[in-house]
């Protein structure tokens, strides 16, 4: 709606009321009580909307297409596809910087993978963790040991039903009455099959190959081997063959032991609190779990770096070495990195375990990011909303930062709801200009937010030198401030080394530029100005409790001129 007089007004001729038409007051006293407040966001809906599917635009979409990355999808395929022959997979270690794509293909490959050991009846199980998140040994170790255990209590819980269900069959035909003709009483019990054997068969291989001879869609026990009777047809002429003709059971009471041990068993799991034990406590109950089914486990761990810098290498030492312990089992690990050079942190054993495998994710190029761009707007925008110049600026915009495609996304979602907001038709070249002002703001201001308080007071120093017109600001003059920052604060005062090192630290994060110049027969000398807008980051640093109570700024500024 471009009339803003008309903002808050909607015509409610529809809603039949006939007394006093549509009041754009909406205190309650206006409305009666039976009367619905409409209209406060009946016009903001009624505007054509931009977006036909945000929701794709977002980092958390998986999308179902990964332009530009079937070399290294095709790579983990070929190395992972292992588990579905039984084998162990290598490990691999993925590398690239932000928004390369890595998380979305090893998630896309995994999923892949779990749904092909679903249809071949192959057990192998993918697991996540974010090691950003869960960045301990203890944790990384609890959060899977819980996954395992509930995946474990489920597969249990599957075969006791269909246990029970064999129990029941039992009856009825002993009972005399026959099962279906069409063989709908047939059961499907592979896996307790495989289970029954596990004595008795000791290769996963083995356990496969068998159950596999009991298909779920069969129409009837025609081999029925073991109990060497004729089987029953789908006709239903034959005699029906005892339910327990092609089952490892004998008799009921075999079953019924089957069932109590495996409530036994999942009586048995315990899951492991999220602090309080020690941790070899910990991984045995993980390798429990994991060694309870045959199987093969991808563990993926993603920001792995994370994990490595804050809690060692411990972790990827203990995972890496399980596998010459797990009876029924194989573990395979999947490492994410931004960072190249986190493996010069770990033991060399670890090193090179891990290592079995690397995938390099190369940036995008623009023209890269165009295309990815173009395969998600077709779904996110309305017919229309797009001009042509907006694809491949956002493409530009994101290619010059490193090709990053989570930027690319985020301008283009970014520059989408600008246009949304300023009730225009089409997205054009200024909301995607505004849009990465917008972004890099945004940023910014989480920078400053999360720094440390000394920092904060150096940055602020910094602030007051500019904001008094002071240029070419050098190491000792925003010491001096600084200092008198930390005295009207009560904060421990750092050396002017110490501080020099906190200016270069704001450097790097694009916060400030430092440059060295030369002084000639007076040395070297750093000149630091604000590469943020002032007032902004200035709003931000003011809001951290510690630094709004400094209230009169102005003398401290003097200073400079005193000292
Ligand atoms: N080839 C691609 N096609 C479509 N979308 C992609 C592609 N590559 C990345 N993306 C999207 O870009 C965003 C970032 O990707 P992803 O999280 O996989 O990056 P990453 O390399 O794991 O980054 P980080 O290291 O920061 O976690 C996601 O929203 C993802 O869906």
């Amino acid at each position: 709606m471009s009339d803003d007089d008309t903002e808050f007004t909607g015509s409610n001729d529809v809603e039949g009321d006939d007394t006093h038409g549509f009041s754009t007051d909406f205190g309650d006293t206006e409305l009666g009580d039976d009367e619905p407040k409409q209209g406060l966001f009946d016009d903001l809906l009624s505007g054509e909307p931009i977006f036909e599917n945000k929701e794709v635009l977002r980092p958390s979409y998986t999308p179902h297409e990964l332009p530009h990355r079937s070399d290294q999808i095709n790579k983990m395929a070929t190395i992972l596809v292992a588990a579905l022959r039984g084998e162990t997979p290598s490990n691999i270690l993925i590398y690239g910087k932000t928004g390369t794509g890595k998380t979305a293909s090893a998630k896309f490959v995994s999923k892949e993978l779990e749904s092909t050991s679903q249809k071949y009846s192959v057990p192998c199980d993918v697991e996540y963790i974010n090691c950003e998140v869960t960045d301990t040994q203890y944790r990384v170790l609890a959060q899977l040991a819980n996954k395992f255990i509930e995946k474990n209590k489920e597969r249990i819980d599957e075969r006791i039903d269909s246990l029970e269900d064999l129990l029941e069959a039992v009856e009825e035909y002993e009972d005399g009455a026959a099962p279906s003709a069409d063989g709908s009483e047939h059961f499907d019990y592979p896996d307790e099959f495989a289970d029954a054997s596990e004595s008795d068969v000791s290769t996963g291989d083995d356990n496969r190959d068998t159950s596999s001879e009991f298909p779920v869609e069969t129409e009837g026990y025609s081999d029925g081997d073991t109990a060497g009777e004729s089987g029953a047809t789908a006709d239903g002429d034959a005699e029906p063959s005892h339910p327990l003709a092609s089952t490892p059971f004998d008799s009921v009471t075999e079953i019924e032991d089957r069932i109590d041990s495996l409530e036994e068993d999942k009586d048995s799991f315990e899951d492991v609190p999220m602090t309080g034990w020690p941790t070899d406590r910990v991984y045995n109950v993980f390798f429990d779990a994991v060694d309870y089914d045959e199987r093969v486990v991808v563990i993926m761990l993603d920001e792995i770096d994370k994990l490595v810098e804050k809690s060692g290498d411990d972790t990827l030492y203990n995972l890496s070495r399980m596998n010459s312990e797990l009876e029924n089992s194989r573990v395979s690990i999947i490492g994410i990195s931004n960072d190249l050079k986190f493996t010069d942190f770990l033991d060399p054993r670890v090193k090179s375990s891990l290592g079995e495998e690397e995938i390099v994710f190369p940036p995008y190029d623009a023209n890269q990011l165009r295309d990815i761009l173009e395969h998600r707007s077709d779904v996110a925008f309305k017919d229309g909303a797009l001009s042509e110049d907006v694809i491949p600026l956002c493409a530009a915009f994101a290619a010059q930062e490193h090709g990053d495609a989570r930027r690319a996304l985020d301008l283009l979602r970014t520059a989408g709801e600008l246009a949304e907001r300023s009730q225009a038709e089409t997205i054009v070249e200024e909301h995607v200009r505004q849009a990465q002002d917008k972004i890099e703001l945004d940023r910014v201001v989480e920078v400053v937010r999360t720094l440390p308080t000394q920092s904060k007071l150096v940055l602020f120093a910094i602030i007051l030198l500019e904001k008094n017109g002071v240029h070419s600001i050098n190491t000792g003059e925003v010491f001096n401030i600084y200092k008198r920052l930390c005295e009207e604060i009560d904060a421990d005062v750092l050396t002017q080394r110490r501080v020099t090192d906190l200016i270069s630290e704001l450097d790097m994060l694009g916060i400030v530029n430092a440059v060295v110049v030369s002084k000639g027969r007076y040395g070297r000398t750093k000149e630091i100005s604000l590469s943020v807008p002032l007032e902004e980051t200035e709003a931000v640093l003011l809001s951290d409790s510690r630094l709004s109570d400094i209230d009169d700024i102005q003398p401290f500024v003097q200073a400079r001129f005193e000292n």
